[in-house]
């Protein structure tokens, strides 16, 4: 008999029990709720006057999505009436039944895939669900963290629990080291290239490998947050000395309980011997920044590359899909990707606006200008990331070189904003570049923040890499 996955591990250590047809009653440890998937439930359940079942200790919830990111925003603002009123449905429910929530200039506030980590919430080997279909970010951390609909999340308050249908299990086998100003951004954008957006569809990934284990947690968030681009709502990655380090530095528990905790956790990792019913691997050792320059994140290419020409992309329906990308986005086959000028730059979202992001940006940015014309923004992924590039200068460095320097929030990733991008091509640190994803007729280039704040320099798409050795 062969080992045992991790998330083999997890799922049976959580199941309650088995239901006709191969599904299982799956206990559900921790959930995050927004304002617009959990809002709702709460008053849903609320006025039906049921009481949840999940107790204080299992919830952390928080406004991200509608609320805006305005330096001197309220507590409850937001571009739509119905988004403050869901705004304050939330916090009102919260307060009702004792639930935690990080009031919008809280330290703790956030978008819930950035602070839920950063507040110690997110735990290896548990369960975890969110309303939102990132959740696998939280997967960085051994934790089965995943994306369910809204009246899953109302199921959850009542139960504690979920039935659900197995996954198959995926490895991607990451090898080699990455080159300056080349990232995990870039090593998701080169998969999805490679396999299509489809590659994890009916499976866990788990992320594996040499060059997984040497990334930070940070990178190790941004890749299992591309994992929803990649078709699944589930992606782990087996905790090791790193995760352990970032957690005893955020878990609220005694250092002795912190240890406990960990020995237990070094147990989550794939038996050497287990056996995934789909492999993939990808060496990054000469990978290069990536950049999209259609509609999907698939349709990317190296910083190198060329927009392709419709006829080299496969069959009828391929083609015919390059050809509505390209129409969409202004674009003719055979430009370099280098010669493409853009409006807007954006730094943000649950994928890449954690510190690290930050300083690989502020890093381009010091003590240059974003050329004419550009307008550039910056939203931190949460408050505590907003405080600490603040302690460390980067926003005197950001609005120096012309970028507004924001609160943190979705908005501006899922042009929630109001319009303004509005048929303006912007390159962005996010994660989805789908049509009028940013706005209406906005045209998204999914990139690292690297070369998000080189492009915004340039005043075109640009490789970051120049800006490595302090030349441009
Ligand atoms: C609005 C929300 C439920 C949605 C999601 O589930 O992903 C959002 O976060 C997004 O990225 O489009
Ligand atoms: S930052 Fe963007 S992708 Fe992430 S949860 Fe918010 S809207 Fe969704």
């Amino acid at each position: 008999m062969s080992g045992t996955t991790l998330f083999g591990k997890i799922w049976t250590a959580h199941q309650a029990g088995e239901l006709p047809g191969g599904r299982v009653a799956l206990v559900i440890d921790r959930m995050t709720l927004h304002e617009l998937s959990g809002g709702y439930a709460l008053r849903d359940l609320r006025a039906a006057g049921e009481r949840p079942h999940m107790r204080a200790d299992q919830i952390f919830a928080m406004a991200d999505h509608a609320i805006s990111t305005a330096p001197d925003r309220g507590p409850h603002d937001s571009l739509s009436t119905s988004g403050s009123q869901m705004i304050a449905s939330l916090e009102e429910s919260c307060a009702a039944l004792g639930y935690r929530y990080a009031r919008p200039d809280d330290e703790a506030h956030g978008i819930v895939h950035v602070a839920g980590p950063e507040q110690g919430f997110v735990l290896p080997g548990t369960t975890h669900v969110c309303g939102d279909s990132h959740t696998c970010t939280l997967g960085a951390f051994g934790t089965l963290a995943f994306a369910v609909g809204s009246s899953e999340v109302a199921t959850v308050l009542r139960r504690s629990a979920l039935v659900l249908e197995r996954p198959k299990t995926l490895r991607v086998t990451l090898t080699g080291r990455l080159g300056p100003h080349v990232y995990a951004k870039d090593a998701a954008l080169r998969l999805l290239a490679a396999h299509g957006v489809k590659l994890a569809l009916g499976y866990v990934v788990e992320f594996a490998g040499p060059l997984v284990a040497s990334l930070s947690m940070e990178a190790r968030m941004t890749l299992c947050n591309m994992a929803a681009e990649m078709g699944t709502r589930y992606a782990l990655i087996a905790p090791d000395d790193t995760t352990f380090e970032a957690l005893s530095r955020t878990m609220p528990a005694s250092p002795e309980t912190v240890e406990l905790a960990i020995a237990h956790w070094r147990r989550l990792r794939s038996d050497p011997d287990a056996v995934f019913e789909r492999e993939l691997a990808l060496d990054v050792s000469e990978l290069t920044p990536q950049v999209t320059w259609g509609t999907t994140p698939m349709q990317a290419v190296g910083i190198d590359g060329i927009v392709p020409d419709p006829a080299d992309t496969g069959d009828a329906a391929a083609r015919a899909g390059t050809d509505r990308a390209l129409a969409y986005m202004h674009l003719e086959p055979g430009r370099p990707l280098t010669s493409i000028p853009i409006d807007a730059a954006f730094i943000g979202s649950c994928t890449n606006a954690r510190i690290s992001d930050l300083r690989a940006a502020a890093a381009i940015l010091k003590g240059r200008k974003v050329a004419d014309g550009i307008r550039a923004m910056c939203t931190p992924g949460s408050m505590a990331v907003r405080a600490q590039a603040e302690a460390e200068g980067l926003d005197r460095i950001f609005e120096a070189a012309g970028f507004e320097w924001r609160k943190s929030g979705c908005s501006n990733c899922a042009g929630r904003e109001g319009p303004i991008w509005q048929g303006l091509r912007v390159i962005s640190s996010t994660n989805r570049n789908f049509e009028n994803r940013q706005g209406p007729g906005t045209r998204t280039h999914l990139a690292s923040p690297a070369t998000v704040a080189a492009s915004a320099v340039v005043g075109r798409i640009a490789d970051p890499r120049p800006f490595a050795a302090g030349g441009r």
